[in-house]
């Protein structure tokens, strides 16, 4: 591969965004791909896939390369520089790469590499507490997996076409697609594509959700005609599916604390055609209150730490903090307390989150049925679904239904 001098200088300002400006790498990405609108797909794909590849192994080639953030101009050329060697790429012969002692890195490399928190790149908190959370064994294998890159899967929103339908149009499009097994609605690219620029897309015939994603409004087992709260509704990738599996028919109220974020949602709602959405956003306790007792189903996708997903947010392993993970059970705790008092007597309600950390899932779920407001609240079933054995996002998702008066 022959590296380009315009691409490169993309990847390292991106770089210098990200773990100095504290931009997040989406948006960095963004960015980045805006600078020239010549690039092909060739080079889109080198400069998204080159800022993942730094921000992922960021531990890892920060100890080889010897630097600490804030980087200087010096330590990014030098961060690019391990990457260029550890994929066997030839260095250029450019003024910003000084010598380059390729030996000692790859001697770094194998050294480093018999320690998991460098091998796999990770803050040494975030390993001694996933570690002490899901066991030695089985932490190694999932955080393996979710430093692979993240699969493009698409839900089809079965509203406006079926599956196989989609997958023809996709088709004629160039997106070449594949059926996920045991998801009956997703498919997987087997090559990244801009599915955004495609008219299947425009014309609302699906959205880019994880399969295990997927599985969370599924298990909510709404019928068309029901009332449902989907109370930390975000920019509604559930709430969408929601809709779809409604067939349009009955109500769902999308709750959010951000307007922002149901304001995305509405924008995503016309496009798939999904008219059975109420937006609410909850700016005091009277929005949850006016529904106490009334719905048939209640949805908490709650806010967590994230740590299923690390494969598509692979920054956050550096924005991530403990104390934010202290901070965000007490909100999982307070949501689930709240938002239960508005499942009618024989309605359900689906706890989930993208968490693969008992401590987030079933130990809420638990503390919430010896609780004052889960005594009326069994425990149907849950699903814990690890990066490391669906080859999906890590997610975590529980079913409880009210009894009856
Ligand atoms: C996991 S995200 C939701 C993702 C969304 N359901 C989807 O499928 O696209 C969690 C959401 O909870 C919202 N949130 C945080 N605290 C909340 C609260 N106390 N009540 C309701 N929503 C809250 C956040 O703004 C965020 O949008």
């Amino acid at each position: 591969m022959r590296l380009h001098r315009n691409l490169t200088f993309a990847v390292i300002d991106s770089i210098r965004d990200i773990f100095n400006e504290g931009v997040y790498a989406d948006k960095a990405v963004e960015k980045a791909l805006k600078r020239d609108k010549r690039w092909g797909a060739r080079d889109r794909k080198f400069v998204a896939e080159t800022i993942y590849d730094i921000v992922r192994w960021n531990r890892l080639y920060a100890e080889i390369a010897e630097v600490k953030v804030p980087y200087d101009r010096d330590n990014i050329w030098r961060l690019f520089s391990v990457w260029c060697i550890l994929r066997g790429i030839a260095l250029p012969d450019w003024n910003q790469i000084g010598d380059v002692p390729e030996r000692r890195i790859k001697g770094r490399f194998a050294e480093l590499s018999k320690t998991r928190k460098f091998r796999e790149s990770i803050p040494d908190w975030m390993d001694e507490l996933c570690a002490s959370e899901l066991g030695e064994d089985v932490w190694t294998k999932e955080i393996a997996a979710l430093n692979e890159q993240a699969k493009v899967i698409l839900r089809t929103n079965t509203l406006n076409i079926s599956r196989e339908i989609l997958q023809k149009k996709l088709r004629t499009e160039n997106v070449i697609t594949e059926i996920v097994p045991n998801h009956p609605d997703a498919l997987v690219l087997p090559e990244r594509a801009n599915v955004f620029r495609t008219e299947a897309f425009h014309n609302g015939f699906f959205e880019v959700q994880d399969a295990s994603s997927q599985l969370v409004a599924a298990y909510c087992d709404v019928k068309p005609g029901m009332k449902v709260v989907d109370t930390c509704a975000g920019a509604g990738g559930k709430t969408l599916h929601l809709s779809a599996l409604m067939e349009n028919k009955g109500q769902i109220i999308a709750m959010d604390i951000y307007e922002s974020k149901l304001r995305k949602l509405k924008v995503r709602a016309k496009r798939n055609k999904a008219h059975n959405i109420e937006l609410r956003v909850i700016d005091s306790t009277k929005p949850i209150k006016k529904l106490h007792g009334k719905a048939d189903r209640v949805l908490i996708d709650a806010p967590c730490s994230g740590l299923g997903v690390i494969r598509r947010n692979p920054d956050s392993k550096w924005k991530l903090q403990p104390e934010f993970i202290d901070n965000i059970k007490k909100v999982q705790q307070d949501v689930l307390q709240q938002y239960s008092k508005m499942v009618k007597p024989g309605g359900k309600m689906v706890y989930a989150t993208c968490s693969i950390l008992p401590s987030e899932n079933q130990n809420q779920v638990n503390t919430f049925l010896t609780s004052e407001a889960g005594k009326d609240f069994t425990f149907v079933k849950d699903k814990k679904v690890l990066a490391h054995k669906s080859g999906f996002d890590g997610f975590y998702m529980a079913l409880l239904e009210k009894k009856e008066i």
